[in-house]
């Protein structure tokens, strides 16, 4: 059994990043890459076979695959979670290295600029992060097409609902190509994927990083609390997960900084443990095992965190036609079709470099609402439902969503989706009815095409309406906004919890980067947003100027 190791007292690390998601892995390679010397913790075990992986299908044992890196086995997650999803949250959370991005489908869109200009403050607005995105983008391009022979494998429901949306006047896109073009486009599932493998921040980012000598990773390893004298941290407790580290690591005297980037959730989680939250969900910790050893309560900061919480509303509708079909993914753990899985690991083609269940296309629109305000809507299909000859589609409504919700701690000390954000706003509702009508309207004249939800003798408000606005019914996995940035200071009546420089007011050293600090929701899913984010943070922070206590120590 592997062992914990105590962590070395006489250690110190420029910046400790807490957390190898979307905003975590691109953080520590750019800050490493500026010659600091860089920690970065992760509470759960090696992902993809790069990283010592094992996770795997009896198929994959002579390869140095694992689940993790093959596209066709990204819905396993749904099937068998264990040791995988975050067991402290009560929504799916990949607690792995690489996070959501070692868990997810994939889906990598360049954001379209609504998406910063509605919802972040001036230092973040499209034109603001337009550098950053081209570095990310440089790094990961994404493809269209995944399998690495050039073709696209079981496209009829991608040429059955595409060819309708055209029919009734929808453009194709190539979506990364026209950023900008989202009202009535459609196009193919984009992805992170690179050489028919999973790619993404855990085959570039963290590579480089790894590379240099100023670089830590800790894998199996829990930042419990920041240790902090008033604003300023000095260091982060750690727990061993199993076979990680245990014990205090320090900063850096006075120059040393904190990124946390823990995700929605799991950041929100470690703010509370270190003190930094609404009164109400730092009292819960201080009831719970952390109250003996918890900061004394004269130096809690009282910041809004787990408010804003967000995540794009989903609504299934789904349609069946008798050209699908339809390719078992779940199948494919355990009893492939031979010459797929051969195909695959011999050329990294085939079904199963695609993305589980066959995803795409994906369309997009945009509704005024008669509140003024336009919301952006994206929909999702993918070839799966309750016939062999089914897409479900999913629309997700981002920019321009007014209702947001909270996530709280309990005593058990896991984080809770306590007020569902979900069509808690009129308008809200309004464009997701008026976004299925639409859509409805775009297929009328399909041949053949049967309506399964909603169906025919059903109105689009009808089917809203008995669609519980709960996360088992609506959950996208696509949260955001627990420790929001922007202007106004949330200890004073604000609502942010981080200013622009993503630091997190009342403190000198600690920073968040990563979902939680979106403002508002986006238009797509979220993970190359996150990146960008990540890349427009670190150049910020990088910009600080240098505490003043150092300039007078030296
Ligand atoms: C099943 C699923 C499918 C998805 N599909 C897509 C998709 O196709 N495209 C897309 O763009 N987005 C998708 N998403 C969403 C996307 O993956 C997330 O939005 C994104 O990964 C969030 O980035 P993050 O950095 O905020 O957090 P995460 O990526 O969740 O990373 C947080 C990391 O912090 C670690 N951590 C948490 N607490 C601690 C602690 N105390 N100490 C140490 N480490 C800690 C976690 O283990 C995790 O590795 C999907 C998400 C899920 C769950």
């Amino acid at each position: 059994r592997a062992q914990c190791a105590q962590v070395s007292s006489t250690d110190t690390y420029d910046y400790i990043v807490v957390g190898s998601g979307a905003g975590g892995i691109p953080m520590a390679d750019r800050l490493s890459e500026a010659g600091h010397k860089v920690l970065l913790i992760e509470k759960g075990p090696p992902s993809t076979g790069r990283w010592g992986g094992t996770m795997k299908p009896n198929w994959l044992t002579n390869t140095n695959l694992t689940r993790f890196d093959v596209p066709g086995l990204c819905n396993e997650i749904w099937a068998d979670p264990t040791g995988i999803v975050c067991t402290d949250v009560d929504q799916m959370a990949g607690c792995v290295l690489g996070g959501g991005t070692a868990v997810n489908s994939g889906l990598w869109w360049k954001p379209h600029p609504d998406d910063w200009d509605v919802n972040f403050p001036d230092g973040w607005r499209s034109k603001d992060v337009a550098a950053a995105t081209d570095r990310v983008f440089s790094r990961i391009p994404g493809t269209i097409c995944p399998s690495m022979d050039g073709k696209w494998y079981y496209p009829q429901g991608f040429d059955m609902l595409g060819g309708s949306l055209k029919a009734a006047g929808w453009n194709y896109i190539v979506p990364n190509d026209h950023p900008d073009m989202k009202n009535r486009t459609y196009g193919h599932s984009t992805f992170m994927f690179s050489g028919g493998e999973r790619g993404g921040p855990l085959a570039t980012y963290l590579a480089t990083a790894s590379s240099r000598k100023n670089f830590t990773l800790w894998t199996n390893t829990i930042a419990k609390r920041v240790v902090r004298q008033g604003g300023h941290a000095t260091g982060v407790e750690v727990e061993c997960n199993g076979a990680g580290h245990a014990g205090v690591v320090s900063l850096t005297p006075n120059t040393g900084r904190v990124i946390i980037s823990a995700g929605a959730f799991g950041s929100a989680k470690l703010l509370f443990r270190s003190g930094i939250g609404p009164t109400d969900q730092l009292n819960i910790v201080k009831n719970s095992t952390d109250g003996p050893t918890m900061i004394s309560s004269d130096q809690w900061i009282n910041l809004p965190v787990g408010y804003n919480l967000n995540d794009h509303v989903g609504t299934d509708i789904e349609i069946a036609h008798p050209s699908v079909v339809f390719y078992d993914y779940y199948g494919a753990w355990s009893k492939p079709i031979a010459s797929d899985a051969q195909q695959y690991i011999a050329n990294r083609s085939g079904p199963l470099a695609q993305a589980a269940p066959n995803l795409g296309p994906i369309a997009w629109q945009i509704i005024k609402g008669s509140d003024g305000i336009s919301r952006h809507i994206q929909w999702q299909a993918r070839v799966e439902g309750s016939k062999s000859t089914s897409m479900t589609i999913t629309q997700y409504l981002g920019t321009g969503t007014v209702s947001r919700g909270r996530m709280t701690i309990t005593r058990q000390l896991n984080t809770v989706v306590s007020t569902p954000p979900y069509l808690r706003d009129a308008h809200d509702k309004e464009a997701v009815i008026q976004g299925i009508d639409d859509f409805r309207n775009s297929l009328k004249d399909v041949a053949n095409l049967t309506w399964i939800n909603p169906r025919a003798d059903v109105t689009s408000e009808q089917f809203v309406n008995s669609i519980p606005a709960t996360p088992a019914r609506r959950c996208s996995n696509h949260w955001i906004g627990t420790a929001k940035l922007g202007t106004d200071d949330g200890r004073s009546g604000g609502t942010a919890v981080v200013d622009l420089d993503t630091k997190v007011y009342g403190t000198d050293n600690i920073f968040v980067v990563d979902a939680s600090i979106f403002p508002g929701h986006i238009t797509g899913n979220p993970s190359a947003a996150i990146v960008i984010a990540s890349e427009h943070a670190v150049t910020r922070i990088l910009a600080l100027p240098v505490p003043k206590a150092v300039a007078t120590s030296s």
